[in-house]
Formats: structure tokens, sequence, C-alpha cells
């Protein structure tokens, strides 16, 4: 056990409104979830080795890292001021030197994991900073449309600007009032996991990275001139929603979806502006009626029309499932309240806003009917903590063996023992920036 051990975590997220718009520059609303990914750092055994143990994926790779051609991807890295900057695009030239030592990599998933992992370590360390061990965990469930890519690219990149000395651990008391200095540092770790992002999926808008970063709602626009840094609106006054969530464990990517979208976009561009117009329109409306001060019976009619809306443009774009319209027909038909799918769609989860007139026993019918599909559906609450990290010194000594022993982190059988362990209800050593 080492007291340079830390832990890293960041939020999954729910979009209300305006995915696959958002990333054509169109306004969307998301929220943080409770559910989260947690990442332990720790000392490797040789201070040469660089390792990555992503057991939700199976993954398990090492490197040394002298194999790293560091000369030449750092002659590539952008510096300002001493500390490394993003860009537009992923830089050909260090995916390109990345490659002799991604080479022995046979799946995409492995594959995209190391390369996310590396290019963010080049980056934001050198290589004279020991080797360590990196282990990560989720209790999102991967590639349903929860933002589990944006989580796990928020903790890499957290822990590494951690590492290479870009950013401060937080310290305590600054949860409700950032300094201008951690927030700062709070950009910083949002713009790199954005880069993380892309490399999980070409071409993300940065919410999902935005709400990981920062937790809590908000309303967020990329740019379309990429050079200007995207809007991103704290919703602080966030209305209480009751939402079920519903994971129809159909897998599906999100690179292929977004993908899916462009091609629409190429192939019948006047229509389908039209419908990325519809959805600025959806997005902003609901907006205005999310942050009014008194939200009422009749703010969450609205609402629920605007999210059936939502999903019959997102139809339109073609990124439905015929599992996701199963819950569709079974929210309708048990008058359970308005459903669209969330995140990239294509499978994953949907979420539906609860009518206000359901009874519980309504829902508990409706709920057996997707179990009966074999879908999961929980209740959720939204807009929970952004990045947090936890260090050795801050959890009471009696634990620490256990909490930082990479053992027993990559032992932990399900979410349940995850939470158990480590969530912030559970731990109180977590400090957020
Ligand atoms: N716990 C994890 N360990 C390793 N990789 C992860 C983890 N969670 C997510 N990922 C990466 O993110 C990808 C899923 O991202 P994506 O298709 O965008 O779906 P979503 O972000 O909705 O879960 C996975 O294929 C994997 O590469
Ligand atoms: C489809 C999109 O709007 C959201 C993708 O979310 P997820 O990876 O499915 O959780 C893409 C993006 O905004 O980057
Ligand atoms: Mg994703």
């Amino acid at each position: 056990m080492s007291e340079s051990s830390f832990f890293v975590s960041a939020p999954g997220k729910v979009i209300i409104f305006g995915e696959h718009s958002a990333v054509y520059g169109k306004p969307a609303i998301a929220a943080a979830l409770s559910l989260r990914a947690y990442l332990l750092i720790t000392p490797s055994k040789d201070v040469n080795t660089l390792k990555l143990d992503f057991p939700d994926i199976g993954l398990s790779h090492s490197w040394n890292k002298n194999d790293i051609p560091w000369e030449e991807i750092r002659s590539h890295v952008k510096l300002v001021d001493g500390r490394p900057q993003i860009t537009e695009e992923l830089i050909p030239e260090i995916v390109d030197n990345l490659g002799s030592v991604l080479s022995n990599l046979n799946s995409t998933l492995h594959y995209t994991a190391c390369l996310c992992f590396l290019y963010l370590y080049t980056q934001l360390c050198n290589k004279d900073i020991p080797g360590m061990s990196f282990c990560i965990r989720s209790t999102l469930p991967i590639g349903a449309g929860l933002g589990s890519s944006a989580s796990t690219a928020v903790c890499l990149a957290t822990s590494l600007a951690i590492l290479g000395d870009q950013v401060e651990r937080p310290s305590y008391g600054m949860n409700e009032k950032s300094t201008k200095k951690e927030s700062t540092d709070l950009d910083f770790i949002d713009s790199w996991s954005l880069m993380g992002e892309k490399c999980f999926h070409g071409n993300p808008s940065g919410i999902d990275n935005a709400v990981a970063t920062h937790g809590g709602a908000v309303m967020f626009q990329r740019m379309s001139n990429p050079a200007q840094p995207s809007v991103r609106t704290t919703m602080r006054n966030f209305p209480p929603i009751k939402l079920l969530l519903t994971n129809t464990k159909v897998p599906r990517s999100t690179a292929e979806l977004v993908g899916g979208v462009s091609r629409v976009n190429s192939e019948y561009p006047k229509t389908s502006s039209s419908i990325l117009d519809a959805m600025e329109h959806l997005s902003t409306n609901a907006y205005q009626i999310m942050v009014r001060p008194f939200f009422g019976k009749e703010e969450r009619k609205t609402l629920r029309e605007l999210v059936n809306i939502n999903h019959g443009l997102l139809v339109a774009l073609g990124v439905s499932h015929p599992s996701l319209e199963k819950v569709k027909i079974i929210s309708d038909t048990w008058k359970l309240g308005a459903t669209k799918l969330t995140g990239a769609g294509g499978g994953g989860c949907a979420i539906t806003l609860v009518d206000d007139d359901v009874t519980e026993e309504v829902i508990e019918k409706g709920i057996a009917e997707f179990e009966k599909e074999g879908f999961d559906t929980f209740e959720t609450s939204l807009g929970g903590k952004g990045v947090g990290a936890l260090a050795y010194s801050d959890v009471p000594e009696e634990l620490r063996e256990r909490i930082f022993s990479p053992e027993v982190f990559c032992a932990y059988s399900d979410r349940l023992e995850i939470e158990n362990a480590l969530s912030t209800d559970n731990l109180t050593g977590w400090r957020f920036w």
C-alpha cells in the first residue's frame, strides 16, 4: 500500500433533450447521474511499468514506459506557458507514433481504451513520472447511452493531469464556491476529457464530458466555429422531475450511430437540417420552461409533450431501435408518461418522464412489463456531483489497506459492492473541485 495511491470518480449523464443535434451545434440539456466510474491509481512495483486493468471490458495490459516514442510524440505537443493545449482534432502524428505500442492489441474495444489512455498520458505526463497502475470500474452500464465513455475519459484526464502536475488536487470546502484557480482546473479537465472522448467516438459534442466534469445540470451548445469554446449554462434550479430509466441492454456503439446521422445529414441535407432545427427549438423551449421559478403541472405537461416530439425526431434520424420502440409502446400502453431514447440510441437506454396522475401501482405494473422483455428499469435522481478525488490520507486509517487495494477493487462483483465501498454517501473523504 502506498500513500501516493488515490481514486478519482466522475458521473454518467442523462440527456433529456438534444442528443445528436448537440453534435451539430444545437443546444442540448443534460444532467449528471448518481451512477459513476471510479479509477484507482497505485504505484507500479517496477517504476518503468505502466499498467491498465479495465476489468469491465476484459482489458489487462502493460507497457514499459521507455518503449513509448516520447521524443517524437512530445515534439508534436502544443504547449502554452508550459501547459499542454488541446487541439480541434486528435494530432495524427501522435496517434501514428502510438501505433508502435498499440500494435499488439487485437480488439477495437481494447485498442480504443488504450489509445485514449496513451493519448492523454503522453501529453499530460512526461517520461520521468514513475510508472503507475490504473484500474477503472463503472457502476454505469457500458455503451448504453449514459455516458460511460465520457466518465472514463474524465477519470483518465483528471488522474493524468494530477500526476503530471497540470492541476491541483481539490481541497475541502470548495464544493459550493469554487475559486477561480479551481474552476480553471475543471475547465482544463473538461477540455482534455473531450480529447479522450474523441478517441472513443470521433466527433463528440462535448456535452457528456462537460456534465461528467462539472456535475449538476446544464444546457450545452457546441459552437459552429470549432475554434470557439462551447457554451455551458448551469441550470441551478433544475426542477425535480420524476424519471424512469429503462435499459434495453441492446448493445450499440455511439461512434456508429453518430456516423449514421452524419450520413443522413449528407444525403438529405435540407430534411436533416429541418429536423436539427426542430430539435434546437425543443431544447430552447424546454430550457425556458425548466428555469421558471414556478415549475408546476402545466410545465411538466409541456415538458412531456416535448419529450415525445424529441423521440419522434430521433426516430426520423434513424437512431431508434425495436427495443426502444417496445419501451415506448409499454410506457404509452400503461400511460406511464412521456418516453424518449437517451444518448446515442440504437439500443441502450430510454427515459420516461412520469405522468403526474399515474399511481405507484401502475408504475409497478409497467416496470413488470419492461422486465418481461428483459429490460432493467429504475427510478433515478439527477444533478449529482461532478469529478472528485479521494486521497489516501482522506480515508480512515483502518480502511486504507482494503480501499486502496487494486486486488480488492478489481474483485468487486457488482455495482452495489462498488458503491458500498466507495460512494460519496458511504465514504466522506471525497473532495470535489
Ligand atoms: N469501465 C470502463 N472500462 C473501460 N472502458 C470503458 C468503461 N466504460 C466505458 N468505456 C469505454 O467507452 C465505450 C462505450 O462508450 P459509448 O459507445 O460512447 O457508450 P456510452 O458512453 O453511452 O456508455 C466502451 O466501448 C469503452 O471503450
Ligand atoms: C449522440 C450524442 O449526442 C450523445 C452520445 O452519448 P452516449 O455516448 O450514447 O452516452 C453524441 C455527443 O453529443 O457527443
Ligand atoms: Mg459515450
